[in-house]
């Protein structure tokens, strides 16, 4: 066995997420030399059911970091990077818990990302294409998040995401540019209509005007789209994460300064979908809720309804999301599960079920864009990464024009309707 591929020293240490927390980096460095790191994100609306993050009570991330300088790194030392499945199982058993509360999800998944990072590059290999074997890749297509609500924005919409899509694009780069032009002119109609202030970004790079009603926020974004000159080029999408606003004692939801129960939300979703091109849903409904995912995705067709908080990529909710047929969408999220090894079986499961797949960022993040490679490497059918501004977002998108640049990837918009 050669020594480049044999782990001889695993390190975490605190750095600084896009929200100025401290989160996980965990260094992967073999006897050869060879070193790579893996970040852990960070959420702001996560699943009850996602696995758990280990912080002391200053928010910071120690209790990770002895996790992983002393637990797994005495665990993993003299493994193979290559054995990725090994390393994973070895670290889920190593934890032992159902939600990797012992170690902490945010140790392990930097430790997994790192792994991959670090075999790839012993490999000379790109991180895409160690992660997706001889496959012939394709690029995903973005879901750019450039007006932010809920818990990522300060008082305005209910409703967390507002999302253009472009779908009618020959190339990823085409696709990303337009949606810069129209992400300027959405900035551009909200200083006119509300003043410069409001052009303040929230977590995830999009703009947040104080907005009251959902209807609001996507006639903006079809003004927007046509003042780019890209009338019927762009899909809309929604991240509702609905669990943010489901009341649950009255099992309403609170939204435009009305209650409405699941049966109105089935209404409301409808109308919006009838009057604007929403391709993709995210979250409808709160997290337990996998009857009415179903009723709405079997009304609304046309929509990408998909699950994010409904599954956190965990397959055991997958499987009964499919049995149930909730969803055509999920969100692919690492840090929701904890290894490597797991979100591919949930990411293969989801499609070998006709499922469209979502690789996405966190609210939290870092410039890390290992996400990039994970979506290309797996021909995931779309990139959830944010606004195209802010480092921390930018960094995935530079990335994916780099790959398409380089080795001249076609854009997979082909397959989305
Ligand atoms: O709900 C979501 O889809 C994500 C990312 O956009 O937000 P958070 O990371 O806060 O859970
Ligand atoms: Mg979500």
């Amino acid at each position: 066995m050669s020594d480049q591929f044999i782990i001889k020293k695993i390190k975490g240490i605190e750095i600084l997420d896009s929200r100025g927390n401290r989160t996980i980096r965990v260094f992967v460095e073999t006897e050869g030399g060879i070193k790579s790191f893996g970040d852990a994100p960070a959420g702001a609306s996560k699943g009850s059911r996602e696995a758990i993050e280990l912080r002391d009570s200053k928010g910071g991330v120690k209790p990770a970091i002895d996790s992983v300088n002393y637990f797994i790194n005495d665990a993993l030392r003299g493994f193979d990077v290559r054995r990725q499945e090994d390393i994973d199982r070895t670290l889920i058993q190593l934890d032992g818990t159902d939600n990797k509360s012992k170690l902490g999800a945010n140790a392990i998944i930097a430790t997994s990302i790192a792994v991959a990072k670090t075999a790839a590059k012993a490999l000379g290999l790109e991180i895409f294409q160690y992660i997706g074997g001889g496959r012939k890749h394709r690029i995903p297509v973005p879901l750019l998040n450039i007006l932010n609500g809920g818990l990522h924005a300060g008082n305005n919409l209910k409703i967390q995401e507002f999302i253009i899509i472009p779908l009618k694009f020959n190339k990823f780069s085409e696709a990303l540019f337009a949606s810069t032009e129209v992400y300027k002119q959405l900035k551009n109609l909200v200083t006119e209509k509300f003043g410069k202030i409001y052009t303040a970004l929230g977590d995830e790079g999009g703009v947040s005007p104080p907005l009251n009603k959902t209807e609001e926020a996507l006639e903006l974004l079809s003004d927007a789209v046509k003042k780019a000159g890209y009338e019927g080029e762009f899909f809309f999408g929604m991240d509702a994460a609905s669990s943010d606003f489901y009341n649950e004692k009255e099992g309403v939801y609170e939204i435009d300064g009305a209650k409405k129960s699941a049966e109105e939300m089935i209404d409301y979703y409808s109308e919006l979908a009838e009057k604007y091109p929403v391709l993709y849903l995210e979250d409808p409904f709160n997290e337990n809720d996998f009857e009415h995912f179903a009723e709405l995705q079997s009304k609304l067709k046309n929509t990408i309804i998909t699950g994010d908080d409904l599954y956190t990529t965990n397959v055991k909710y997958l499987k009964k999301g499919i049995e149930n047929k909730s969803t055509r969408g999920v969100i692919v999220k690492p840090n929701q599960i904890g290894t490597l090894t797991e979100t591919y079986e949930f990411f293969d499961t989801a499609r070998e079920n006709s499922i469209k797949t979502v690789i996405s960022h966190r609210s939290g993040e870092t410039e890390d864009n290992f996400i990039a490679d994970l979506a290309v490497g797996l021909n995931s059918d779309f990139i959830k990464t944010g606004a195209p501004a802010r480092g921390e977002r930018t960094a995935k998108y530079n990335r994916i024009l780099e790959i398409e640049n380089e080795y001249e990837i076609e854009y997979g918009n082909k397959n989305i309707i």
